[in-house]
Parts: C-alpha cells; structure tokens; sequence
C-alpha cells in the first residue's frame, strides 16, 4: 500500500480488493460518484451486507427521490464529522464489476496521489466527456428468462410481484424496460426485479448516458433465399448488395441503386433482406490510405527492433534516433506481433498538428484497427472511440496526451513520440499530470514496456538510462523486484546513411554592419531564391504567430496593452483589405488597430518584433514568386486545417511553410531542401530553467526537417548570439555535449532532472489579497524543511485575464523521499477568493 507513505489530508483510497478483504469490518461506508448532471462530489453509503463492493464498481443508489447511477470511489472507516449514522441510506445494487480493472483503478489512484488531486478530478479527465452524464439503469429478460412460462399455475415459485414484471418484460421483444418505467407500471416492482435477477431469469445493466447515445442508422442485410419471383429491378439490388459483401447501409444502398425505401421494404416482405437499425460508429472520418508493406529494416533498425521484441515485461526504453533515423518504422514493426497475438498498443503523440502524417502511416499499415483518440475530437466521437477501445479487441490507439487513459485492457506496448515534448503535460486544470509519467506508471501496472522515442530526449529520460539508480517520479519507494529495467539503444544514422544536413549560423549583427536591414540574411535570401530555380521546398520557422509583438507610438512611447492583463496586444494582419486587429494572446481580448495613438494623438504607430504574419508579408514583397503556406495556430483552427494544408505542401503547391512550433515535429517531407530559423533569439531568452533545453530541442527538430529525400539539406539559423553553447550543440549536431554542459548546471543548482519541483499557483481577482495569502503560505512554509523555497514571487505576467498571479516555487533535494507539506493545511490558509493550484514537476514556471 503506497498511499499511507505520504501524507494525502484529502484522500485516503483503498487498493481494490485487498483492503476490503482485510478490513471488512471497519469499511461501513463507501463514498461514490453519483452519476448526475453537474454533480462534483462524493456522497456517502452505507454498504449493505449481502452485497460485496468495490472501488471501481458501477452501483446504482437512492439519490433524492430517484435511483441513480454511481461509481463507487472509496471505503471510509469513519463518517465525515457533519453526518450522522441515520442520515445515511444504503447502496441499492451492483450494476456492474469491476467497470475499471484493477489495474486501471490503481493507476487513477496513483495519479490522484502524486498530483495531489482529488480522485474524482483524475475521472474526469480518463473518462470521455458524458459517460458520467446521466445514465439508466435497465433490466433485461436472459435467455432463460425469456422462455420461462409464466402461467400463473406453472410459475408457483415465483411471488405475485416478481411474475407481473417477468410478463410485462416477455410482452416486448427485446425483453428490456428501464427501472423508471417498471416502477410507473407495477407498484414495488423492486422486490420482484431482485428475485427475477436471483433466479437468473433478468439481468440489471447501465444504458449508457442518453446525450451520448451511439448513433444508430438503418442497416440491409441479404438473407439467403432462392431468387424467384423477383423483378429486374429487385435482382439488380440484390447483385448489389452481393458485391458489397451481403450488407450496406441502407443510405448507401438507396444511392448506389437509386431505389426507394419501399422497394426495399417490398424485398424485406418477400423475406429477401432485413432492415434493421444497427449503431453505426462514430469516430473520425479520415481519407483512405494505401496499404503498405513493413519496410526492410536498416541494421540499426532491426537491431533495435530485436531488443524491443523480447521484452514482455515492463522495461523503459529510449530509443534515441537522429532525425530521420526510421523510429516510426520500429514502432509499427514493434507492434504487428502484438496484435497478432491479441494485444492492443497506445502510440502518444504531441499534438494533434502532426498526428494526420503519423496516423496515416499507422493506417497505411494496420487499417482499421488503429483509433485516434484526442480531446479535440467531437464528444461522440470521444465516448464512441473510447467504447470501442474498450471491447479488448486487438488496436492500435494513437492520440494525444489524454489518451494515456485509453481503457485498453490487454496493452502489449505503450509508445510515446517525440518523448520531449512539453505537450505531453497539463499545466490547468489540476490534474497537472505529465502523460510520460503516467505512461511509466501505466506500463509497470500492465507490465508492458513502454519506448520513448526521440531524436531529442528530454533530460529525464537521458539521466535514467545513464544513470539508471535514478528512480522514475513515483510516491512509491523505489520497488527491490527483478526486472526493472532501463534500456538505451540508439539511432545514430539517418536512413541510407543520409548525412544531417549541415547547419549555418549566421549573425544578424553582421548583417546590420554590411548595410543588409531586411529580416532575411544574404545567406536566406540567396537560398530563398534558388528554391524555385531548384524546384525544391523550404519550411522557415518562425517563434511567434501573428504580425508584430507589440504596437507602440513612436512620438510619445505609449505601448498598447491588453485592458485585462499585463502584457501588450500583438498586431494582427491577414491581408490587404482585411481589418487590422490587435490582439491579446493571453486572454484573446481583441481590438481594431486605432488610428491615432490613444495617449498623444500622433499618427506615428509603429510596429515591433516580427511574428508569421509579417514574415509572410515580408516575403511576399521581396519574393513574390515563392508561394507560401502559412502554418500556426491562426491558420489551423478549422478542423482538418492541419491536414489540409500539409497536404497541399506535400503535393507542392507552394514553394515555402511559413511557421511556429507546430511544423517543427515529426513532419517527414523529402522535397523539403531548406530550413530557415528566422531569429534563435526569441527561444533562448525565455526565463526558466528550461529555456536551453528546450532550445536546443526545437532548433534540432526543425533543422532535422531538412534533407530527407534525395537532396541534401541545408539549415539556416539566423540568431544575435551565435556563441551561445546551445547554438553551437545545434551546429555540430552534438546533444551529448550540450547534455553534458546542460545537465552539470542543473546539477550544481538542484533543477530536475536531480531535484524535484513543486510550483504553488496563486490566482486572484483582488491583487493585495493574493499576494497576502503568498506570503503566509510562504511564511508556513518557511518552518518546514526538506525543500527550499523560492519566492513568493508575480508570475512573469502578473495579470492575465484580469487575475493577479503569484507563485511559489519548491525545490525538493534529490536523494530520499520528500517530506511534503500538508496540502489541506496549505489549502486552509487560501480565502474563498484566492484559487490555489499545486503543479507538480511543473514545466512552465514563467
Ligand atoms: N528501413 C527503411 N528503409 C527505407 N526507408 C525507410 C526505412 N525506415 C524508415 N524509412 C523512411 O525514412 C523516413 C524517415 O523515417 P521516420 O519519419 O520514421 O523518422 P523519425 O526517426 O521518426 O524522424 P523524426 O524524429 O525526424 O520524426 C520515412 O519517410 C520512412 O518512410
Ligand atoms: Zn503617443
Ligand atoms: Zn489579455
């Protein structure tokens, strides 16, 4: 039991079975999840003797006046201090068992714990959005049930009661009413619903929640039958629905026939077809993808392959591959066995951006037994997917962050792409789970292993296979088992041998000096121009969307700001003739672009930093031949926009990709020659411990999209300090020395990799009262031990949204278990004003 270990003052969770096995007697109550619209808590149980419930369980409870829905959370040994013996009524009945595996449950549980977060919060975010809508319970005939006589002489066995509700099931064909509906037609029809469920003549189950209801559709199925007296135009149909297999849904049908519905219910008459309702799935609608064959693995590949196959029990592996060394091939020829063998597989990526790319290749591969699960999908799309993952049949489940809580019971692999990516963990709302640390945890639960993959690892993931004493995050001590294990195996080559491609640093101060004021250096400009000479493509990066970072009056100074936060309003232009706005990218506040300056009237406004939109215009005036495709999140909104627009790169209509972040990950074009950066700068000076690190990733990536085909690349980085050692390490390709450099800092500074982090965010309306309730915190603090404490501080932007921020910073020495802080002490000293949110191992601190 891990849970004791730390001191939890809002949670104390049973592990499923053992403790109510152990400690039956002292478990009276149970608090469950009541399945209700809006509602947040827990409410409290009496647990009945004859029946035998856990955590996990699906139950059904009185709540008001009507029987709902639950899920049992947690035994309590005591009441809670507000309630008394006799205002507590007893759970109804189990519904269903074991609703989450065990292992599922535990691993909430651990993510409960270790994010300091209430468990219920953690459900919410595992269980698409609307299973915990309202649900109805129902009661439905079994077989025997069906056929049970009920003759009022021949079912003597049976009490009045229990006969009235076995007739009124038997009257309709599915043999299946709501409880709702049993009870409006026979007065106590409970009693007769437990003794019919006892004699195993009807079952209880849980409708899954209404708004969510899986979409059925009309379904024509051929039966067989001796085609005689049919007309020319119903044999047509017939051969029709032979071709397709038998079955067709009836739309398609229609169209493909260009029939009637009563034609087809003539042929239904005739006992040629049924029609019947069928569910049709919900899930995301993709283009179809050509097949393919597994590719002929390189030696590097199929050595890596080798060792990942033989693994059958939790093992964390790195597989750090340069750019375009084939990791997603390993990956899909890692997990084929798996499915043959009945096993499902979880591949995390980053961002819904590069997923089309990833999941077509997955396709391409595995057809329809790969799912894409992401929180941008529709809701029913979500609880679709989700439903479907959880049948046990073999898939393969690609999403993004979330979708480590895929319910796939029999998980032969976990894959987490691009492993560094700081995606992959939630700064709001609480859980502030890392997805990686949850796959850690998953993987050892499943004990399946679990490859991180990277061309880039993040120092995490680099010191625990260098340094494999290191334990993984975990309110566990470390556990003494066998098999645990660290793997590093390494991609150092990029397929054929290709060379990276060479990185030219160029400095901007020089440019400046040689006369050259335009945003591109000579050295871009001159390889600007030969892309369409060439007919090669280029992607340049640039650090922020939009058109400049700020506005300001170039007579009196005045910087235009957001009204509801601290930091000024970007200047957005699409086009010629588009309205130009201002706007805020913290709180999306937005305004037209005034005139006048607000403070002096002067006309002279002038704009500041350069972001995808002034680049572009850039380019249009001094390369109005190259056509451009502008990619940030400005221009992906729409869903699908992200494939939209990838695609048409790819099939080359046009020369250049302008954009941010997104377009450095994973994007695998080989006519892609040339990669500009437009300015390193913006990356390097952000002020956070991280900022080098992430750096260093981001340039390495987006120079690795060069190069990939048959003609070399080349990368272009443009920076103000090109002696900087990150620069440098980007040059020479080096990670293991800036690792080196990098990781001796941390080190000497206790920074994670080696300490540990905990970040207390402070968020207000009223500015004196959070920085107050800071200060006291950070006073209370101060007579513990065991950490260190930095500030109470303002965040970098100390209003956003109208809410004044404040953070305190806690630095935990690496070796031994912390002695944490009691949470619910912390949370007493906050007013009702103040909102506290505790991230742990955070990744934004700014
Ligand atoms: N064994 C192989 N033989 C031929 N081509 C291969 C082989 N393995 C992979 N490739 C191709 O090489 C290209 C690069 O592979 P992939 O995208 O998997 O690299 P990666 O390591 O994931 O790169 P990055 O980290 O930059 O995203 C792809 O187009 C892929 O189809
Ligand atoms: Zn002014
Ligand atoms: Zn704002």
């Amino acid at each position: 039991m891990y849970i004791q270990d730390i001191n939890l003052s809002s949670l104390f969770v049973a592990e499923p079975g053992e403790l109510y096995q152990s400690k039956i007697n002292l478990n009276q109550w149970i608090e469950v999840l009541v399945d209700c619209p809006g509602s947040t808590d827990l409410y409290t149980y009496k647990l009945p003797e004859q029946l035998e419930i856990k955590p996990g369980d699906i139950l059904t409870v009185p709540f008001g006046s009507q029987q709902v829905g639950a899920i049992a959370i947690r035994f309590l040994s005591q009441l809670p201090e507000n309630l008394t013996p006799e205002q507590i009524r007893e759970v109804e009945d189990v519904v269903s068992k074991s609703f989450f595996p065990s292992s599922y449950w535990q691993l909430l549980n651990r993510i409960a714990a270790y994010y300091y977060t209430p468990l219920i919060k953690v459900i919410r975010v595992a269980l698409p959005p609307g299973l915990l809508g309202r649900s109805q319970r129902r009661l439905r005939l079994t077989p025997l049930g069906k056929n049970q006589d009920v003759s009022s002489n021949t079912a003597v066995f049976m009490s009045p009661t229990a006969q009235q509700v076995i007739q009124l099931l038997q009257k309709t064909p599915s043999g299946d009413y709501s409880y709702y509906y049993i009870q409006q037609k026979i007065k106590s029809a409970y009693r007769g619903t437990r003794e019919l469920i006892r004699l195993g003549l009807a079952e209880n189950y849980l409708e899954p929640p209404k708004i969510n209801q899986p979409k059925l559709q009309k379904a024509v199925t051929l039966l067989d039958n001796n085609e005689e007296d049919l007309t020319p135009r119903q044999k047509e149909i017939i051969e029709v629905l032979k071709r397709q297999g038998g079955e067709l849904w009836q739309t398609e049908l229609l169209q493909t026939c260009s029939t009637s519905t009563s034609t087809l219910k003539a042929l239904e008459k005739k006992g040629y077809v049924v029609i019947e309702e069928r569910e049709k799935l919900r899930r995301e609608q993709n283009p179809s993808v050509a097949g393919d064959q597994a590719k002929s693995l390189t030696a590097a590949q199929s050595q890596a392959l080798e060792t990942i196959k033989t693994l059958n029990q939790f093992t964390q592996v790195l597989l750090h591959g340069v750019t375009g060394s084939g990791k997603t091939e390993v990956y899909l020829q890692a997990i084929a066995p798996l499915l043959n063998q009945g096993q499902s597989a979880l591949v995390l990526v980053p961002e819904i951006g590069l997923t089309p790319q990833l999941t077509d290749r997955f396709r391409a591969r595995f057809g329809n037994k790969v799912q894409v699960y992401h929180s941008a999908l529709a809701d029913g799309e979500r609880y679709d997917t989700w439903r479907q993952m959880f049948t046990g049949e073999p898939q393969v489940v690609i999403g993004t962050r979330s979708a480590i809580f895929a319910p796939l019971p029999n998980l032969g692999i976990i894959i987490l792409d691009e492993e560094h990516d700081s995606s992959f963990k939630q700064d709001a709302p609480i859980p502030t789970y890392h997805a990686r640390t949850v796959a850690q945890w998953r993987a050892e639960l499943e004990n399946c292993p679990l490859i991180l993959g990277s061309a880039t690892p993040s120092l995490e993931s680099w010191v625990s296979v260098r340094n494999p004493e290191t334990p993984p995050p975990s309110p566990l001590p470390a556990s003494d088992e066998g098999g645990q294990e660290h793997i590093y195996i390494s991609l150092p080559e990029r397929i054929n041998s290709k060379p990276l491609p060479p990185v030219e640093i160029v400095d901007m101060r020089h440019e400046l000096k040689a006369g050259n004021r335009s945003i591109f250096s000579r050295s871009l400009q001159t390889a600007l121009e030969e892309l369409k000479a060439n007919k090669q493509q280029g992607i340049l990066f640039i650090h922020r969307r939009g058109h400049s970072t700020f506005v300001s009056c170039r007579s009196c100074g005045y910087v235009l700001e957001c009204p509801n936060c601290d930091v000024s309003l970007a200047y957005h232009h699409v086009e010629a003739g588009a309205a130009e706005l201002l706007r805020c990218h913290y709180c999306n506040y937005g305004r037209s672009h005034p005139p006048h300056c607000p403070e002096c009237s002067s006309p002279y406004l002038k704009f500041f930093g350069s972001g995808t939109q002034r680049v572009s215009q850039e380019l249009n005036r001094q390369f109005p031949h190259l056509k451009l495709i502008r990619f940030d999140s400005d221009t992906t909104r729409n869903k699908g926009a992200h494939r939209n627009l990838i695609t048409k790169f790819a099939n080359g209509e046009a020369d250049l990709l302008v954009g941010t972040q997104m377009l450095t990950k994973g994007l695998d074009l080989p006519q892609v020659t040339l990669v500009g950066v437009v300015a390193a700068d913006g990356l390097l000076h952000l002020s956070d411990y991280r900022a080098n690190e992430r750096t260093f990733q981001t340039l390495t990536q987006v120079a690795g999209r060069a190069g990939r085909g048959e003609d070399p690349g080349r990368v272009i980085i443009q920076t103000y300090t090109p002696e900087h050692p990150v620069i440098e390490a980007v040059k020479t390709h080096d990670y293991q020395s800036f690792c080196d450099a990098e990781l001796a800092e941390r080190e000497a500074l206790n920074y994670p990799p080696f300490g540990r982090l905990i970040l207390l965010r402070l968020s207000s309306l009223d500015p004196i009262q959070v920085q107050n309730t800071a200060q006291i915190i950070a006073t209370n603090f101060s007579e513990q031990t065991g950490f260190e404490i930095l500030g109470p501080a303002p965040a970098s932007i100390l209003r956003v949204a109208n809410r004044y921020r404040w953070q305190i910073l806690l630095k935990f020495a690496p070796d031994a278990l912390p002695n944490l802080p009691d949470w619910g002490e912390i949370r007493a000293l906050c007013p009702a004003s103040v909102s506290l949110t505790i991230d742990v191992d955070p990744i934004n601190i700014m």
